[in-house]
């Protein structure tokens, strides 16, 4: 239960700007498409609110329609509730495109009306795609097609010490505005109003947990380290799953809340479909896009934690130094590289990976930076580089291909790009690794590890093992 209203910010005098209003008037540009509905969309500066408690007030209003996100400098957090449109797209080949289309499609607009443009509020779409369109599907990921967004009803940004709402719907004549106004409005105050969440909120509970598959897996291992070795491909990622079983619906704001604490240098991301929920805390950015700068992300080759700061240092230096993963490392950033310079008129990329060091693991790094051409579009760039060799592998279609055939397990939207774009082609996507689909009471989790020649199904088994320590941590366990 939600405890009572402290103050409300709306009724308190706080002085509401609008800063943003934008009403999309496709039909005008295209006789033929007269009955197409229009885009009202704007946004509000806002009173600090805190993101976790939007999200979890929106419950209220708009189950099953929630996405949360949040980036590792913690500089954007957004939080959306409801889904005024949806794009949606199952097994084609042209999967990015199509999004990218009918998201033009719906913005063509006056943007001569948004001077104080501000990034990541307005229009906006959030979602993702699955990891491979052609694997055949189970019944685990049926609400999940391969990709999936939604502009939301209401968006919460937070930027910075900065908060936005913004509010976006469709209509087909004038007089609906109102109507949903009216609708509307009572539910933003709620929403903008504090609240004290209970604390026993952010408590897990206790879980049974089954492994599938695990010897098949390790066998698994063993037969794409020899396809490698024949020369087949030079790099697979193979994943597995654990499947958890609760005896109560797990919280969903309570994995969140877990997951900002404990993996701060994550993104953190959550979407809803109906009583599934996708979600996890991924330390790996495909691609970010701010104005023409791209940023993205080389993350491969592993190794544990030490438990004092020595034994932390020697575990790096060791990492940096270990030939499998240092070959994990380079097939990823040759891949990017390639992909990037396509794309860009300028790279930078440092020579040699540092470490990334979370909570649970440590990760060889190389990061991306370019200046983008100008025809190039923030999804095509995410179309270039999925799956990047840190999830599917090298060469990329037949890593794929081989993936397909040996794993056991559906991938669903695990190690699919994940993230934002909004109407001006700004916008964010994660891998979406350690991650998990939560089920009511019961939940999917997965991780994967870069199979090179010299990898052994045991090593790679216990690589694993500690992928999954955010997502467990996170729902209760160690
Ligand atoms: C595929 C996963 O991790 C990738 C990202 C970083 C390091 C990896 C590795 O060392 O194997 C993987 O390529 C996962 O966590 O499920
Ligand atoms: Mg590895």
């Amino acid at each position: 239960m939600i405890l009572l209203t402290v103050r409300n910010r709306l009724f308190g005098g706080i002085k509401v700007v609008i800063i943003q209003e934008s009403i999309l008037k496709e039909h005008q540009r295209k006789k033929n498409t007269s009955l197409s509905p229009l885009l009202r969309s704007y946004t509000q500066k806002v009173e600090n609110v805190d993101p976790l408690t939007f999200f979890t007030i929106g419950n209220k209003y708009f189950p099953g329609k929630r996405f949360f996100w949040t980036e590792p400098s913690n500089e954007t957090i957004l939080v959306g509730l409801g889904f005024s449109h949806t794009i949606e797209v199952n097994q084609s080949l042209n999967r990015f495109q199509n999004i990218e289309e009918e998201w033009k499609r719906l913005l063509i607009t006056n943007q001569k009306n948004q001077k104080e443009f501000k990034i990541g509020t307005g229009p906006m779409l959030f979602g993702g795609f699955s990891f491979d369109p052609y694997k055949k599907k189970t019944k685990l990921w049926s609400n999940f097609l391969d990709a999936k967004f939604v502009m939301p009803t209401l968006m919460l940004t937070v930027h910075k010490d900065e908060c936005y709402l913004t509010t976006n719907f469709l209509y087909n004549k004038e007089e609906e505005i109102q109507t949903r106004e009216h609708e509307l409005n009572p539910i933003k105050d709620e929403l903008l109003t504090e609240y004290n969440l209970p604390s026993e909120t952010l408590l897990g509970q206790d879980f049974k947990m089954t492994e599938v598959m695990p010897e098949e897996w390790k066998q698994s291992v063993k037969e794409v380290t020899n396809k490698i070795k024949q020369g087949q491909v030079e790099k697979v990622v193979l994943a597995r799953e654990v499947r958890l079983f609760f005896d109560n619906s797990i919280e969903i704001t309570n994995v969140i809340a877990n997951l900002r604490e404990q993996q701060p240098l994550s993104y953190t991301f959550a979407f809803e479909n109906g009583k599934d929920c996708f979600v996890g805390a991924s330390p790996e950015r495909l691609v970010k896009k701010e104005n023409q700068e791209v940023l993205s992300t080389c993350l491969a080759g592993s190794i544990k934690r030490g438990t004092t700061l020595k034994e932390d240092d020697d575990y790096g230096n060791l990492l940096l130094n270990d030939k499998k993963n240092i070959i994990e490392h380079e097939v990823v950033v040759h891949m990017i590289k390639d992909a990037m310079s396509k794309a860009c008129n300028h790279l930078e990329v440092p020579s040699k990976p540092s470490l990334y060091k979370m909570r649970d693991i440590q990760h060889l790094y190389t990061p991306v930076k370019g200046i983008v051409k100008e025809d190039v579009s923030l999804l095509s760039i995410v179309e270039s580089l999925h799956p990047t060799p840190a999830l599917g592998g090298f060469p990329k279609e037949e890593a794929i291909k081989m993936i397909r055939e040996t794993e056991v397990l559906d991938r669903g939207w695990y190690a699919g790009p994940i993230g934002w774009i909004d109407s001006r082609d700004n916008g964010e996507f994660a891998v979406a690794i350690r991650s998990a689909l939560l089920q009511e009471n019961e939940a999917s989790l997965f991780a994967g590890c870069g199979i090179v020649g010299d990898s052994e199904p045991e090593s790679e088994y216990k690589e694993t093992e500690i992928k999954f320590k955010p997502m467990l941590s996170a729902l209760g366990g160690i």
